[in-house]
């Protein structure tokens, strides 16, 4: 039985703990005090981030939030213990992602930015040694997942696909906390100056589609990730917790923990 911890008890947290046999790991998660959130029997749940760190995780994965992030994740790998980053978002804040780095090095712990809702993060780390390396990400949704912005701006993708921001990755993971960091993991990975950031409202929108174009010495490249919604969260591409599950398992192999 190996012990593993959560930050938050949300959509992709459920699905992570669901991959995993129930009588192999012992889960327990961090919430906010009153969260009153339904868990599963081999799930058991802490309020403070002490308590967390005193039952000694094998690694722990966060699937919070940026803020979240910033709160807890420092100190978990100050304490050794390693943590898979799913508010990869969090990154664009230049002072945490050096926070981040500085408590693994001190704590001998990795912190690991798992894919998320996309893919082909290795080309673009390869191509990001280029100077002429360009690469535009496109988040495509339909206009019901971004009904609260299409209503604040007053406008209607009912008739054709509307662009709501273009701008940088950090702006775009600032603005959009909790749907962008795929944006911010495309910057991760080729460098943030070579990307510009397209969120686009799209009644033809087959689902939460991410479309990557790259464009260097090397070649030419496109994707496009046209990913089923999780079933309790639209917004949130099933694919990620995949992706963070698929992380976990190799840390732990890492590790030496299965
Ligand atoms: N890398 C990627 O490609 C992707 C990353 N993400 C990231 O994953 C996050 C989670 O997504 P999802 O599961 O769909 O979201 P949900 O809203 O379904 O779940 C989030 C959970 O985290 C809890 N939570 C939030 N803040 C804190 C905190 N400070 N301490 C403890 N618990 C907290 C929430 O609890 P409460 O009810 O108390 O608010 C909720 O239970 C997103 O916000 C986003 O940042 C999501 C999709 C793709
Ligand atoms: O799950 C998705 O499709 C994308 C998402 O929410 C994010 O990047 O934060």
């Amino acid at each position: 039985m190996v012990t593993l911890g959560l930050i938050g008890f949300g959509t992709i947290a459920r699905e992570v703990v669901s991959a995993f046999p129930p009588d192999a790991v012992r889960w327990v998660a961090l919430l906010r005090e009153g969260a009153g959130t339904p868990l599963p029997p081999n799930v058991s749940a802490v309020t403070r981030l002490d308590a967390l760190i005193g039952v000694r995780p094998r690694a722990v994965v966060e699937a919070a939030g940026q803020e979240a992030v910033a709160a807890y994740a420092p100190a978990l790998l100050e304490a050794g213990i390693p943590t898979v980053i799913a508010s990869v978002g969090a990154l664009s804040d230049p002072g945490l992602a050096a926070r981040l780095a500085g408590a693994s090095r001190n704590g001998g712990a990795r912190f690991v930015l798992p894919s998320g809702a996309l893919g082909g993060l290795d080309y673009l780390r390869a191509i990001a040694a280029l100077p002429d390396a360009r690469v535009r990400y496109t988040s495509r949704k339909p206009p019901a997942a971004w009904a609260a912005e299409l209503n604040s701006a007053g406008l209607s993708a009912d008739n054709g696909a509307i662009t709501l921001f273009e701008g940088t990755p950090t702006e775009a993971a600032r603005l959009y906390p909790r749907n962008l960091n795929a944006a911010f993991a495309v910057a991760l990975a080729a460098g943030a100056g070579k990307v510009t950031v397209r969120v686009v409202a799209d009644p033809k929108a087959a689902g939460n589609t991410h479309e990557i174009e790259a464009e260097s010495a090397a070649g030419t490249a496109s994707f496009r990730f046209v990913n089923a919604p999780s079933p309790d969260n639209p917004k949130t591409s099933a694919l990620t917790a995949l992706s963070l599950v698929a992380a976990l398992g190799e840390l732990l192999d890492l590790e030496g923990h299965r």
